[in-house]
């Protein structure tokens, strides 16, 4: 049999990396697109990597000439930064929805049928208990997650026109790298809450905790912290069954949450940090966000049934996790820097 192989893009960024690590350790060949926007080529590094844009059909067409065994198509390439979606919308529908339509178009042509979207659960807006499955009212409040939404919509109508088969895969918050250490989070300044909580743990500077007046139970806004070492292991699960779990939904197209099911707050993640590091991190209160919502988790299993997978690790291994990527990271960093600035 011919080796099995996936074309991932934004294989070089943190979750397509994951992803990658956790089909090689199977045998299968991750084959990675990535314009290194925000990626790092190191994380392509053993893998077939081609450096570009999801959006350019000669570089797809060549993909897929130089491998014509990729079964599928893991569609992991997009902007990703809620508030900044709010400040410049324009740049979020076209990296982020009109790329993705020409990038569909082209997999059609080149015969791959098969697309695993990165999707969010953002795209919810979620109930007074923040619960959501994916009966849930998809209502999304940022721009950002207004283009996830449509690339679902055109997936579930090119699904529907009998051109393609999908599954979006609705992500909660990621977070943690590869507990083996081969990548994690790439960005020296994170945006995200606990990539912010390790910077100002290893810069000495005050943590902010943005909304403090949501209607939670501690005033700080709720997300559902999943491991990326688990969110890997589902989209392996999902493509070794694509077929069936794309048929579960209508016209061969099916959205389905990877959370946890736990909810927690921000000022409960901050504890949970000061746990794992065994000091309490200096933070102040600080205005909402724009973009933002006071909450969302997870209250579907329907990932169990269609994929047969659950996710193992909790927040406090995805914080220490995280740690340990990040004094790698530090180190390699530091080794790498011109001596004078060291
Ligand atoms: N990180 C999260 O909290 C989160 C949550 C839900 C969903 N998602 C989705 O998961 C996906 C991956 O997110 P991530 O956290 O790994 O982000 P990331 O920024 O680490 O990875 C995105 C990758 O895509 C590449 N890229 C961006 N635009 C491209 C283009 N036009 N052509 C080729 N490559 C391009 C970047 O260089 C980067 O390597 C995104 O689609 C994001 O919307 C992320
Ligand atoms: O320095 C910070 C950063 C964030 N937050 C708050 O923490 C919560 C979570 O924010 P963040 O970690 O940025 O996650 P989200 O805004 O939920 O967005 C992430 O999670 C979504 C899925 O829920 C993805 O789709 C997005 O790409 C990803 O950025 C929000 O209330 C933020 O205001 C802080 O209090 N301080």
């Amino acid at each position: 049999m011919r080796n099995v192989k996936y074309l991932i893009t934004g294989g070089a960024g943190f979750i397509g990396s994951t992803v990658g690590s956790a089909l090689l350790d199977r045998g299968i060949t991750p084959v990675i697109l990535d314009d290194l926007s925000t990626g790092r080529a190191s994380f392509a590094a053993g893998r077939p990597f081609y450096r570009g844009d999801v959006a350019d059909g000669d570089l797809v067409d060549r993909i897929f000439a130089e491998h014509p065994e990729i079964r599928a198509t893991v569609h992991c390439a997009g902007v990703i930064v809620v508030p900044e979606s709010t400040r410049d919308p324009l740049r979020y529908y076209r990296e982020n929805l009109a790329k993705s339509v020409e990038l569909v178009r082209h997999l059609v042509r080149n015969g791959c049928r098969r697309v695993l979207f990165s999707s969010t659960a953002a795209v919810y807006r979620p109930g007074a208990d923040f619960a959501v499955d994916e009966s849930s009212p998809v209502d999304p409040v940022s721009p950002y997650a207004r283009t996830k939404a449509m690339v679902e919509a055109v997936l579930a109508d090119c699904a529907r026109a009998g051109e393609l088969r999908a599954v979006a895969l609705r992500y909660f918050n990621p977070i943690g790298a590869d507990p083996l250490l081969r990548t994690g989070l790439q960005l020296r300044h994170p945006t995200h809450a606990l990539g912010r909580m390790i910077e100002a743990a290893s810069t000495g500077t005050e943590f902010r905790v943005t909304g403090t007046d949501w209607p939670t139970r501690d005033g700080s806004a709720v997300r559902d912290y999943v491991h990326v070492w688990d969110l890997a292991q589902a989209h392996v699960a999902a493509l070794a069954r694509f077929d069936e779990v794309a048929a579960a939904g209508p016209h061969g197209y099916t959205a389905l949450n990877i959370g946890t099911g736990v909810g927690t707050t921000v000022r409960e993640l901050l504890a949970a940090f000061a746990a794992v590091t065994g000091r309490p991190l200096p933070y102040r209160e600080a205005p909402r966000r724009s973009g933002d919502v006071p909450g969302v988790y997870n209250r579907s299993r329907r990932y169990q049934d269609l994929l047969g997978w659950s996710p193992r690790f909790g927040v406090e291994d995805g914080i220490r996790h995280a740690l340990e990527w990040r004094a790698l990271d530090d180190r390699r960093h530091l080794a790498a820097a011109p001596l004078a600035l060291r």
